[in-house]
């Protein structure tokens, strides 16, 4: 699982020093946290998670480079309508690209803002597909 994702990651990874951030996104219970957590073994990332402010994430960082920024976080599925979901994406994704190029002389100069985004969706779960085209 994730070894074609998992390579194109690794392309997407960049010269030194450039910043990259790919957001999970998806339903509660589609996998996000599974596929995080394959990627981080498989591809050799540190698995770290921390609070953010208004979410949890699940962040990875490159192995032996406490300083580098996080490269891949989750943002949970929450058991809530799709109208709400949609709602928190757009005010907090905007609001994570923001942090993301703090410092960094804003958005205009970090290539990587706002954030790649990998959507899971769970092919097993027929009954939540269409739930999970209006997201
Ligand atoms: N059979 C099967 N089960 C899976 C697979 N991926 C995830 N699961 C199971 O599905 C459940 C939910 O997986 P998570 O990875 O926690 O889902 P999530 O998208 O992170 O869920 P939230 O964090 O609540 O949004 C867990 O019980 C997993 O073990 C898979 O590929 N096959
Ligand atoms: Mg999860």
């Amino acid at each position: 699982m994730g070894e074609g994702l998992l390579s194109v990651i690794q392309r997407l990874r960049g010269s030194p020093g450039q910043e990259l951030r790919i957001v999970l996104l998806g339903l509660d219970n589609a996998g996000k946290t599974t596929l995080l957590k394959r990627l981080a073994q498989e591809g050799g990332f540190q698995h770290q998670e921390r609070p953010l402010a208004r979410l949890q994430a699940e962040r990875l960082g490159h192995r032996g480079a406490a300083l580098r920024p996080p490269l891949l976080e989750e943002v949970p599925g929450q058991h809530r309508p799709a109208g709400e979901r949609r709602s928190r994406a757009a005010a907090e994704l905007p609001q994570q690209a923001e942090g993301c190029a703090a410092g960094r002389g804003g958005a205009a100069h970090c290539p990587f803002c706002p954030p790649r985004q990998i959507y899971v969706i769970d092919s097993a779960d027929q009954k939540r597909f269409e739930e999970t085209g209006q997201v």
